[in-house]
């Protein structure tokens, strides 16, 4: 009889060796694929590594020798966007295609536009990943978490619901939404009536869009300030907006557990209060929608004019509908709830975190500010009020806003990497040759290093006044953006596959017009009356105060998207990150 001590050395082994075969695997994948290769000591993905090693960074620094940790480096999830080029320079002789050679799934990375554009076009043979569905489908399946046929019939539908009526609603939801913004922070101010401090600004912008999301969204609108939030229907214990907040704050982390253990968490637990909301959150949230989509419908059928409302849901109701009429395609009701799940969990993270960084890019940079603010002064009249502004007359003519966006997202892609996978191998030719791809490989587009490649963007667009330099591309300079005049196009069009923070080809994010229009509109609202500052800490002058604001943009780190540190959820004055509006006067 084997002692207990043997069974678990036995399992340990069994453990153990499953890391060896991997490795062993990955080894002859990489050699066969012919592709350089990068060997790291562990696997980023095994998960209790994923939640423990960014905490444990700095000790392995201090402790492993210098050159297994520069290895071990790149298997802390979020190194792209702290290593940037240094791996490919040191170990890959500047290659921007490898396969990394570690102890758990076979890896392929690219940051090459030609390979990346090829990964993308590709959906049939590049699957979304199993570990998708873990976040995005606690709800039902939906066009994030589905492949072929499935994917094809829901994106048909998806893909026509945010048009020019969506982005029009957002507009003016994030006109209403930024004015209450404004009251609320110079209301809840010790200061002057012409400035005042907050470091709530980023949880602001975490609320508008979650505001914007569910007014846009769902047609369920509520005031900034949440006065007019309705009272719980009775049985419920949330309304429709709170349950979505709840489910939404907590979707990296307590949503993945199981709901009775959130049901009967005990209160001497940390977070009691949080999770028991959570667990009521994860029972009514789908209750609500499915409501929600029956008060839709009725309205629908009761309205003589086929006229719908202009809200997501709304419209994803009206073309699942026209599609179900033409072909028997309609989304089923697990799908409806599904989806629009998925496009508050797809919209919410993502644009905060972009509104977030440009705060803290205007505050850095007041030169960026200035420009911008002349822009802002042409299209946005001083004396309009909220209601007269207008989306089709103002959204178009915001240039440099728009440029000011996609170079905040050149440098701070909230998906530091798009993940797909192979089921069986695959072949990929580009004009330097042709590459294999192991079966059951994971494929990362690592989007921090293509947007920083010198070919595309090195000195782009030098306007009169700026001058060249061999870092450029590593610069926040928006006018990188903006072609001579007399081009084609004002904006300039990035060669195929080579800026992707909405991914590209046939899974592209179909939400990229709606962001935009929220991330205009909310910039304007916010400049056309007031100019963002660093708030300097004791013995602090301005330009430090600025250095600090790019250090804590440096060390973000990726929870699902990129994001800066202890910037949100603020307890009180002296956490967070402060920053000041001073009212402008533009008499
Ligand atoms: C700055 C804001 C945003 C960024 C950077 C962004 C980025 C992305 C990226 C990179 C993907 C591809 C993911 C993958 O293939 O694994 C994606 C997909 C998607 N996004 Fe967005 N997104 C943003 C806003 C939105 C908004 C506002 C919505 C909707 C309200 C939305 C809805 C979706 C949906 C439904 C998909 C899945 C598409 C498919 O697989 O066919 N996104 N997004």
């Amino acid at each position: 009889m084997p002692s207990i001590l043997q069974i678990v050395g036995i399992l340990i082994a069994a453990y153990c060796s499953t890391f060896i075969y991997c490795f062993v695997r990955n080894l002859y994948y990489a050699s066969k694929s012919g592709l350089p290769m990068l060997v790291v000591p562990w696997d980023q993905n095994h998960f209790v590594w994923m939640v423990t090693a960014v905490a444990l960074r700095p000790h392995l620094e201090k402790w492993l020798p210098k050159s297994i940790y520069k290895r071990l480096r790149l298997t802390i999830y979020g190194w792209e966007f702290h290593e940037r080029g240094r791996p490919h320079k040191e170990y890959l002789g500047g290659k921007r295609t490898y396969m990394h050679v570690g102890l758990g799934r076979s890896e392929f990375w690219t940051s090459d536009a030609e390979v990346v554009w090829e990964v993308l076009r590709r959906p049939n043979d590049f699957h979304q990943l199993d570990l998708t569905d873990l976040f995005m489908a606690r709800f039902g399946h939906n066009v994030l978490t589905t492949n072929g046929d499935r994917w094809a019939r829901q994106r048909k539908v998806v893909a026509s619901v945010i048009n020019e009526r969506i982005s029009k609603a957002v507009f003016d939801e994030s006109v209403r939404q930024t004015e209450g913004l404004m009251d609320e922070v110079y209301r809840s101010s010790s200061d002057t009536s012409d400035c005042a401090e907050t470091n709530k600004l980023f949880d602001m912008m975490k609320k508008i869009t979650i505001h914007v999301l569910s007014g846009a969204g769902m047609g369920a609108t509520v005031s900034f300030s949440g006065d007019t939030l309705e009272k719980p229907k009775p049985g419920y214990k949330l309304n429709y907006i709170e349950s979505v907040k709840s489910v939404i704050y907590n979707i990296t982390g307590p949503m993945l557990l199981p709901q009775w253990l959130l049901a009967n968490w005990p209160s001497t637990w940390p977070a009691a209060e949080n999770m028991r909301t959570l667990s009521c959150a994860m029972r009514e949230f789908p209750v609500h929608t499915k409501d929600m989509i029956e008060q839709e419908r009725q309205r629908a059928a009761a309205s003589k004019s086929a006229e719908t409302r202009s809200n997501i849901m709304s419209q994803l109701l009206k073309a699942s509908e026209s599609e179900a009429d033409m072909k028997g395609n309609a989304l089923s009701e697990e799908e409806m709830i599904g989806n629009l799940f998925l496009f508050t969990i797809a919209g919410f993270d993502t644009t905060a975190n972009t509104l977030s960084y440009a705060l803290a890019l205007l505050a850095r940079y007041p030169a960026w500010q200035d420009w911008l603010l002349e822009e802002v002064d042409q299209i946005v009249p001083s004396t309009a009020t909220a209601a007269e502004l207008d989306y089709t007359t103002v959204y178009p003519k915001a240039n440099r806003t728009v440029a000011f966006m996609l170079e905040t997202l050149r440098l701070f892609t909230p998906l530091i990497h798009i993940s797909k996978q192979t089921a069986t191998a695959q072949t990929i030719q580009t004009s330097t040759g042709a590459y294999w791809i192991p079966p059951k490989t994971t494929c990362y587009v690592n989007t921090i290093l293509l947007h920083l490649d010198p070919a595309v963007w090195r000195n782009l667009n030098i306007q009169p006044g700026e001058e060249s330099s061999d870092d450029d591309e590593t610069l926040f300079r928006p006018t990188r953006w903006l072609n001579p005049s007399g081009s084609a196009h004002v904006i300039f069009q990035p060669p195929r596959g080579s800026y992707v923070p909405w991914s590209t080809g046939p899974r592209v994010c179909p939400g990229m017009g709606m962001a935009r229009v929220e991330f205009v509109t909310v910039m304007l609202m916010l400049l056309r009356r007031n100019r963002i500052q660093a708030v300097c800490l004791d013995g602090e002058d301005e330009k430090q105060a600025q250095l600090r604001l790019e250090s804590r943009m440096r060390k973000s780190q990726s929870i699902l998207t990129l994001q800066m540190e202890g910037i949100y959820d603020v307890k009180d004055a002296t956490d967070g990150l402060s920053l000041r509006l001073v009212k402008r006067n533009r008499e």
